[in-house]
This record gives C-alpha cells, sequence and structure tokens, in this order.
C-alpha cells in the first residue's frame, strides 16, 4: 500500500496520555504533532498577563484576536510562543490550569484557536497528530483517524500526581496529593464536557481506547497499528 499523508485526532480527558502517545507516535511515524491545549493555555497565560479577567467572558472575547500564538510541530521538540515569548514552561503552572477552561469556554476564543489548528493542520504535508478535546468532532472532523482517549479517574490522577512528584523532586510530595489532583481533574473534565461551544466529546466514529490497563507502550503500538491500516508507514 502506498504511503500516504494521514490526519489523525486523538482527544479525551485530562491525564488520558494524549500528549504522551501523540507525541511518541507523531515521532515514530514521520509526521507533525500539534498541542492544541498548549495554545489555549497560551492564550490564557496572555489573557492573565494583560490583566484581563478571565471570568468575564466578553472581556475575554474582546480580547481574543490580540495575542500572536505559534506552535512548533516537531514530536520531538514542540514550542509554543506568544507574541515572541517562549511560554512553554508558564502555559503549565497552576494560575493558567485553573483559568483555561473559562478561557476556552468563550466562543471568539473558540474560532480564533480553531482556524489556528486548521491552517497548521493543512500545511503538515507529511501528515499530523492533533491532540485535544474537540478534535475529531469540530476542528477536523475529516480527520483519517480519532481515536478517543480514556482512562479511570484514580489512574489519571496517580499518573499526575506521579509526574508531579517527579518535576518536585522527590519522595516528599510522594503522592502530590492523588486526592486533590483527582478532584482538580474532574472538575476541569466537567467544565470543559459542559460548555456550550465544541464541549469535549467523542466523535461517533471515533475508536475508543480505554488506557487505565495499559502502558504507554502498549497504547503507542495500538495507535501505530490502527495508522498503518489506513495504508501508512512508518519512515
Ligand atoms: N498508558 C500510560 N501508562 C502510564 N502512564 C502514562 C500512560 N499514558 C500517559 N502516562 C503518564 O501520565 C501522565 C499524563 O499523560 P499526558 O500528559 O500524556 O496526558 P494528557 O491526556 O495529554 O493530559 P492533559 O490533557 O492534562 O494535557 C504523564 O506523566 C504520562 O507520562
Ligand atoms: N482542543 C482543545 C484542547 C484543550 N482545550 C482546553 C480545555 C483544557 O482543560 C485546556 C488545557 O488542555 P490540556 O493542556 O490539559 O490538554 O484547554 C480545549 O478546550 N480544546
Amino acid at each position: 500500500m502506498a504511503a500516504t499523508p494521514v490526519v489523525v485526532a486523538i482527544d479525551g480527558p485530562s491525564g488520558t496520555g494524549k500528549s504522551s502517545t501523540s507525541k511518541a507516535v507523531a515521532a515514530r511515524m514521520g509526521l507533525r504533532y500539534l498541542d492544541t491545549g498548549a495554545q489555549y493555555r497560551a492564550i490564557t497565560w496572555w489573557m492573565l498577563h494583560a490583566g484581563i479577567d478571565v471570568e468575564d467572558a466578553a472581556a475575554v472575547a474582546a480580547a481574543a484576536d490580540k495575542p500572536s500564538i505559534v506552535s512548533g510541530t516537531d514530536p520531538l521538540a514542540p514550542t509554543i510562543t506568544v507574541d515572541g515569548t517562549d511560554v512553554a514552561a508558564p502555559i503549565r503552572g497552576q494560575q493558567v490550569t485553573g483559568a483555561v477552561s473559562a478561557v476556552s469556554a468563550v466562543p471568539e476564543v473558540r474560532t480564533r484557536i480553531t482556524e489556528l489548528q486548521r491552517s497548521i493542520a493543512a500545511e503538515a504535508a507529511e501528515g499530523i497528530v492533533v491532540e485535544g478535546r474537540d478534535i475529531g468532532t469540530t476542528v477536523l472532523p475529516d480527520a483519517d483517524l480519532k481515536i478517543f482517549l480514556t482512562a479511570s479517574p484514580e489512574v489519571r490522577a496517580a499518573r499526575r500526581s506521579a509526574e508531579l512528584t517527579g518535576r518536585s523532586g522527590g519522595p516528599a510530595a510522594a503522592g502530590a496529593d492523588v486526592v486533590a489532583t483527582r478532584e482538580a481533574l474532574l472538575r476541569r473534565d466537567a467544565a470543559d464536557s459542559g460548555r456550550k461551544t465544541s464541549p469535549l466529546a467523542k466523535a461517533a466514529d471515533a475508536t475508543e481506547v480505554d488506557t487505565s490497563e495499559l502502558t504507554l507502550e502498549q497504547v503507542i503500538e495500538c495507535v501505530v497499528t490502527l495508522i498503518e491500516e489506513r495504508g501508512r508507514r512508518p519512515r
């Protein structure tokens, strides 16, 4: 079968493994990679930085087209800048994480970011893996392959707090409060699933993969197999 560019949409709630899986699959298959959550985080960072009240939807809407957001799509070194500033680190902080659901619920923000996502996908001649919450339903409804990742809240909280513990450097933060992490994940899921415009949802034609009992390598293998079934081979 001839190799053709492939567009892969990977959606799902927080902590299900979208970023880890998408990056690895894209690197293995010679595809570009787009983290759409990073774009919503970047515009949220800019709003906070500009002193805009993120709970004031009209103020957020009025400013939605102001920042210039640029995503680098190399899966081995993805980048994100706002008006030329590298924001890869600050967009992962608690302040942005706590505000991103409110900002990303504003329709003017979604219109702006969706246009950006579609133009990046259209420019990816070799194909692309795009991960987020509404890629299969709204951003790229004609994607060649749609995956919806899930995992139990307990597993997701354990993974996330292990990651936070690693980042903060050791067992003192052990567990990084799994219970609080679980609550925060579920709060964000509820906000992202409950918003009016383009909520987190599984596309009708998406393949659901429950990653609770799978290693990351098993999830990657599963997605690679599904891509190969569509006629694409690794480089
Ligand atoms: N199948 C897996 N088994 C074990 N750990 C995993 C698995 N998938 C991902 N992880 C780990 O779980 C954590 C969360 O994964 P990741 O950031 O990829 O999720 P995500 O769905 O992109 O989350 P978010 O939407 O919040 O950005 C990371 O530390 C990652 O290494
Ligand atoms: N396609 C997308 C991607 C992300 N968001 C919003 C909702 C998330 O809570 C937030 C951060 O995403 P993460 O970095 O945790 O994947 O961005 C969205 O609305 N649509």
